[in-house]
């Protein structure tokens, strides 16, 4: 036993040497394959690239550019004045790189080169026509990608895309998406309903964007695969996870095991991934048993039936895929869209009221058809415009599969192409001096809004690969906006109190006799104007016994005032008795005061109502008060038909008696402020017609 320990301790001294050899040889063998891998090859190509002309910033070893790339942007960003001139601020490295290298030059993401690309004649020669089918997808965007794409449309090159593309396309043709717009109504709808719900319940800001980049996802599940089943509910708010999952993480794109620093996110992205595709699948199985369903899955299902035995079908791994793809690729694109437009008329107002006058025009407030929203032309080229000045899809990449060589250039194969298509779309030399201005009209006399080159405008790609979902984009973005534009506004509601008021007017005039309405209306009243006010009550912390005081009691100093409260209720008018009378809250129910400056005009025939708000419930009130005024500069004075006895008031400047009220003390809860009485009121003085 003791005789064989020394062999067996030389033993294992022999192995432990060979397998330390052998670890160090394996060792340098990858340190030799990494450093061939991520340093000697991009050196390779760095020198290639030179060569063939294309100059660019210079990369270090690990990062390339990406230093550069990830310093904060100074000041200018931070103004408060809205301009559209995006480009610097976006991207500020490739508008300092453009300044040193022209409009085609090479960067660096890690070890990885980008050809930069915002000249669209370069991009037609390399790109366009039978050249294009030399270039794929980057592959360092793939794994990253994965989760949300998969093998769907958008990833795919070569035959696989051929083949896929060639059975996708018709379920995006316009008779298949005109089925399509009751859900993209039936969602926008609820939308809506959803904002008025929050202003009801005195919610004092509404976030927009969110709203309608939920709305987006939600039409494009819809649309994709329906949502109404509790599977596609499911998915639908996985996704909606994994989307938030994924913008979160940020990576080091191309730097040499930049993946590895987030395992766990790439973990649970994964994770996620594969609940969503068993969730589908099962959605897929189901609808192949009931088929029919007329959504983009439905379609696709159907095509693929139509195939003949031996031709490829869609795989149910396809279309899991392809159901992905539609949902990332085609709503915070679409959401975005529209926000952006939100955005621009309201600084655009005059854009705003010809949008809501064409849909006005168009739809005549039926509910909206295909016929109508190919109609809105003007929407179109608003649409255009805002793909141009703020794209949803910023820039469009490619990587080289083969070389691709055109004249004495060759862009090696491996390289990535980077094509800004910001860049392209603020192009003064592209589009003129007024580039970054908002200027639908632009698009009026040409679908490329004048731009100098035909691929200077790319909002949705090019070549074969343009987006397959940009007429279903088109679609829901009308749908939309004319629902956003469509909804009473405050200006469009303060337009038609303008309009009421007005028959409101002539009607009390005609009712104090002999067609005064008629005789006054005009020299009198045509120059009055209305305000809006918003009254928004603080709910009750807790009930209290006896009344809160809302708002005091008061007269208003309007002619008329029209007034909307909500169904918390509360108004209170006071009879000659001086008792309170409550004033119903009924839907769709408007009340009429009269104000002191009628009081005034019709000496005191007509009389301002005293009234106040009474607060009894814990909930927020809000109510719309539509002041409708005599002009600022208008000497008030009774007409003869008026007057039976004597003159109750003095003739005054409107504008004086606005002072007055605003400077006067402010009425308690049980007595009312200043009125009409305590300014204008005669002290038996005889005045002239003309105020003298
Ligand atoms: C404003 C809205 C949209 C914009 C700006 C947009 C933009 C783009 C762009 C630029 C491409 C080309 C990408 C490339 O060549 O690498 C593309 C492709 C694509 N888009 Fe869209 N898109 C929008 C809406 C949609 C919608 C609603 C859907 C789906 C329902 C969709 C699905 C796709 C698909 C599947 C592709 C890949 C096409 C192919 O490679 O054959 N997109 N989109
Ligand atoms: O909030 C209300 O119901 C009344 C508002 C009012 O009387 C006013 O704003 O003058
Ligand atoms: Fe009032």
């Amino acid at each position: 036993m003791f005789t064989n320990k020394p062999q067996t301790v030389l033993l294992s001294i022999r192995m432990a040497l060979s397998l330390a050899i052998a670890s160090s040889l394996l060792l340098i063998l990858l340190a030799t394959a990494i450093v061939s891998i991520f340093w000697l090859w991009p050196s390779f190509a760095r020198a290639r690239l030179r060569r063939s002309g294309f100059d660019g910033p210079r990369p270090s070893f690990p990062w390339g550019n990406l230093m550069e790339m990830s310093k904060k942007v100074d000041g200018h960003c931070l103004s408060n004045t809205i301009g559209h001139s995006i480009h610097s601020t976006v991207f500020p490295y490739f508008a300092s790189w453009r300044k040193s290298f022209g409009k085609v030059f090479i960067y660096w993401l890690g070890t990885e080169p980008f050809l930069y690309v915002a000249d669209p004649e370069f991009l037609k020669k390399v790109a366009i026509g039978p050249l294009g089918k030399k270039w794929g997808k980057p592959n360092v965007f793939k794994h990253d990608r994965k989760p949300m794409f998969g093998k769907g449309l958008i990833m795919v090159e070569g035959d696989s895309w051929t083949h896929h593309r060639h059975i996708i396309a018709p379920a995006f043709s316009m008779t298949n998406l005109n089925v399509m717009i009751g859900m993209m109504l039936e969602s926008t709808t609820n939308m809506l309903d959803d904002w008025s719900r929050q202003v009801a319940s005195g919610r004092p800001e509404i976030d927009v964007e969110e709203g309608i980049i939920r709305n987006a996802a939600e039409i494009i599940a819809k649309t994709s695969f329906g949502i109404n089943q509790e599977n596609g509910k499911l998915v639908f708010e996985k996704l909606q996870t994994m989307q938030k999952m994924l913008f979160k993480t940020h990576r080091l794109v191309g730097v040499p095991l930049g993946r590895m620093l987030s395992p766990r996110q790439s973990y649970e992205a994964w994770k996620l991934g594969r609940e969503i595709d068993d969730l589908l699948i099962a959605i897929i199985n189901s609808r192949r048993e009931n088929p029919g369903k007329q959504d983009l899955l439905g379609l696709l299902l159907a095509g693929n039936e139509e195939k003949a035995e031996n031709e490829r079908r869609l795989t149910s791994r396809d279309l899991v895929d392809e159901c992905k793809t539609f949902f990332f690729g085609g709503h915070e694109t679409t959401g975005l869209a529209v926000t952006w437009t939100l955005l621009l008329l309201a600084l655009h107002p005059e854009w705003q009221t010809a949008l809501r006058t064409e849909v006005a025009e168009v739809s005549d407030g039926q509910p909206l058809t295909s016929d109508m929203l190919s109609k809105l032309t003007k929407m179109g080229w608003v649409l255009q415009e805002v793909l141009r000045l703020y794209s949803p899809a910023p820039n469009v990449q490619r990587q080289a599969r083969e070389d691709v060589v055109v004249d004495d250039v060759v862009v090696p194969k491996g390289t990535n192409m980077w094509i800004d298509v910001v860049g392209m779309h603020h192009d003064r030399e592209l589009w003129g001096d007024d580039a970054d201005e908002f200027r639908p009209e632009r698009f009026k006399e040409s679908l490329t809004g004048g731009c100098k080159h035909r691929m200077g405008f790319l909002p949705f790609g090019f070549g074969g690969r343009i987006c397959i979902g940009r007429n279903l984009t088109t679609m829901e973005y009308k749908i939309v906006l004319s629902l956003v534009l469509r909804s009473e506004t405050l200006q469009a509601y303060g337009s038609r109190m303008m309009e009421l008021s007005k028959r409101i007017i002539e009607l009390l005039l005609d009712c104090l006799g002999g067609n005064l309405g008629s005789k006054y209306y005009e020299s009198e009243f045509s120059n009055c104007h209305g305000y809006l006010r918003i009254n928004s009550y603080a709910p009750l912390e807790e009930m209290e016994a006896g009344e809160v005081e809302g708002l005091g009691m008061h007269t208003d100093m309007s002619c008329i005032t029209i007034l909307y409260q909500d169904e918390v209720g509360g108004l209170q008018v006071r009879a000659k008795n001086g008792e309170w009378k409550e004033i119903g809250c009924d839907d769709g129910v408007l009340v009429v005061n009269v104000g002191d400056l009628l009081q005034a005009w019709s000496n005191g025939k007509l009389r301002s109502s005293q009234h106040r708000v009474v607060l009894r419930k814990t909930r927020s009130r809000l109510s719309l008060a539509f002041f409708w005024c005599f002009e600022d500069e208008k000497v008030v004075w009774a007409p003869e038909e008026m007057v039976e006895k004597e003159r109750v008031y003095k003739p005054f400047l409107c504008a004086d008696y606005l002072k007055f009220k605003v400077i006067s003390e402010k009425g308690r809860f049980d007595k009312v402020k200043y009125t009409i009485d305590d300014f204008a009121m005669t002290d038996g003085t005889t005045y002239n017609l003309d105020g003298k």
